[in-house]
């Protein structure tokens, strides 16, 4: 089928009008976009599983065996279940669906069993997600390899290129990043997913919104995004325009580092997209630096010899029995006469006082730790907050007996707003700040990772690996971390200040108290952040940071007196 005919060429010098005509074109068949329910999709996605499944039973880049392959953590069925206007049995299929797990157990010893609603898989191998499937495609059949030196996780290596149309026209194509023409409003140039930059063209503004609503979202947003960055960072305006309008030569320059931002803002969204999450972008406005690779994961990652640990845990869970609320207190569960939440919370606490062992009383109450409970609206309450004290939500469950909209079940329901990994400077290198307006005590994002044992194997020396990704638990559980130094999400990129805009919550989440209990880590707001400013947290309590001119200097702000401490640490035990 051929596609529909251009009136104007994009870029007249860069490609002929020949090959104008068989650009790759997102209007070639009654597509729907990439994460619709249409049973077509349905079907061409499981003919695409099939192919991977062909492919399993292999060893890795690194030797590792591989036990099955899964094109990225999510994309397994979970891409099929988020139509764009869910019927109600569909909404309750995504909610009953959502959370995963993820296993490492590369022997393949005891493979734990998955259920419907949560499911396990066994070895993650960053694939491109089985939805997009014109990368897919681009992927076995695509005329250009980009430099491989380049790999990153879950990224296209091939592309169909301009030269490709011929054996490839009437695929179907998915409008993967627009840019405006400053002369004609009504026009985008949009690059295709699974197509190099050689092969991207110019389209009707209203038919790409039509076919694509999440193009006309994205444009919205990331206009308003970098207006704010023009008033927050004036110095930058050169970047700032290129993101808008894109520069001239860069549709020349396949192998620019510009177009793996591209590829990683549409891919990780895309992964978001399907587990009902917002858009996640990577931009760099200031210099050619390269965003790191890393393996993108929106749950986190356990090795069933730790999953293992926390199932025989739940022994003392099971125990917890109601107490009496204490009159007073703010309640944000629906149903506060039979919420167990604070029951729990009691629970760790009498059993890290029982761990603690410390001489007197006294000493028992110089530890804080706090129950934060969320008001009516979700939203913690900081007033009177100390960065360094410990602190927990506890989100309800089945047992509470509310629906699945109850306040207390922030981190269960996921996150809302949007976010952008963002080129800070040389020291700090990439931040993350918000793409929407987020509010004081409003949960932000979860940070995810790998959950890895703090002295793994009684060593007595934390791991050799760069502690600034670990998010530590201090009352649910104080010998495991989330690293997200391999793994993780956007929350990765979150920069160190010493007046943070956010905070590290444990919490202890899940919808059901069959579900395996993981302890998890999310990220609250401490004041309100506009669009554009960044998101910070304080990696560290007051006593481990210095001004004592050793380790990293601080830049959260330019006269920052202190100093972030390096790694490895010693243990405690060990100091003496
Ligand atoms: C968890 S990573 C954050 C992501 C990292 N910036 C990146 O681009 O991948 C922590 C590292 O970021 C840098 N960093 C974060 N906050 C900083 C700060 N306030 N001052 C100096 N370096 C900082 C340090 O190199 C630190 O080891």
């Amino acid at each position: 089928m051929a596609p529909p005919k251009r009136t104007r060429l994009l870029r007249s010098s860069k490609a002929s009008s020949a090959q104008a005509a068989r650009a790759p074109s997102f209007a070639t068949r009654s597509q729907t976009s990439s994460a619709s329910s249409s049973s077509n999709q349905r079907a061409s996605t499981s003919a695409s599983s099939n192919q991977h499944a062909s492919t399993s039973a292999a060893s890795n880049q690194n030797g590792q065996q591989v036990l099955g392959v899964i094109p990225t953590v999510f994309d397994a069925g979970d891409c099929n279940i988020l139509p764009t206007q869910p019927t109600i049995a569909e909404y309750d299929l995504i909610q009953q669906t959502k959370e995963v797990i993820v296993i490492l157990d590369a022997t393949g010893a005891s493979t734990p069993s998955s259920s419907a609603r949560i499911p396990i898989r066994q070895v993650i191998e960053a694939k491109i997600p089985r939805g997009c499937l014109v990368a897919n495609r681009g992927q076995a059949f695509g005329g250009w390899t980009r430099d491989t030196t380049a790999e990153y996780p879950g990224i296209p290596t091939k592309y169909f290129t301009s030269g490709d149309v011929e054996n490839y026209e009437g695929d179907l194509c998915t409008v993967q990043c627009v840019f405006e023409v400053p002369q004609f409003p009504k026009l985008l140039i949009a690059k295709y997913l699974g197509w190099d930059a050689s092969a991207a063209y110019e389209e009707n503004k209203d038919a790409v919104f039509k076919k694509f609503p999440y193009v006309k979202k994205w444009i919205t947003m990331k206009t308003h995004f970098l207006d704010a960055i023009k008033t927050l960072e004036p110095n930058n305006l050169v970047g700032v325009k290129r993101e808008r309008y894109l520069d001239d030569g860069l549709l020349m320059e396949k192998e620019n580092i510009f177009w793996i931002y591209q590829e990683m803002s549409y891919l990780h969204s895309f992964i978001n997209r399907c587990n009902g999450l917002p858009f996640v972008w990577y931009m760099n406005v200031k210099n050619t630096a390269a965003p790191p690779k890393f393996c993108y994961s929106v749950v986190n990652v356990i090795e069933k010899k730790l999953l293992d640990e926390y199932q025989k845990q739940e022994a003392g869970l099971k125990k917890v029995k109601k107490i009496k609320q204490p009159t007073g207190e703010r309640m944000a569960c629906e149903k506060p006469e039979t919420c167990v939440c604070d029951s729990i919370f009691e629970y760790y606490d009498r059993k890290n006082r029982d761990e603690e062992e410390l001489p007197d009383a006294d000493d028992t109450e110089a530890i804080t730790r706090k129950n934060m409970r969320p008001d009516s609206s979700g939203r913690l309450n900081f007033e009177g907050f100390n960065t360094d004290d410990q602190r927990m939500v506890v989100e309800c469950s089945d047992a509470c007996g509310c629906s699945l909209d109850c306040p207390r079940r922030q981190l269960q329901r996921g996150q809302k707003v949007g976010v952008v990994v963002y080129y800070e400077d040389e020291c700090r290198q990439f931040g993350l700040r918000a793409l929407e307006p987020i509010k004081q005590g409003q949960f932000i994002i979860e940070y995810t990772g790998q959950i890895l044992e703090v002295e793994p194997e009684g060593s007595g020396v934390i791991e050799d690996r760069d502690v600034s990704y670990d998010a530590v638990f201090a009352i649910m559980d104080r010998r495991k971390v989330v690293n997200a130094i391999n793994i993780g999400n956007a929350a990765r990129f979150m920069s160190h200040a010493c007046d943070p805009s956010a905070v590290f919550i444990e919490t202890h989440s899940r919808q059901l108290v069959s579900d395996p209990l993981i302890p998890r880590i999310a990220v609250y707001a401490l004041k309100d952040i506009n669009v554009g400013e960044e998101i910070t947290i304080k990696y560290f309590c007051q006593d481990l940071m210095s001004a004592k001119d050793e380790g990293i200097k601080c830049r959260c702000r330019p006269d920052c007196p202190n100093w972030l401490p390096i790694y490895p640490f010693e243990s405690d035990d060990d100091d003496e």
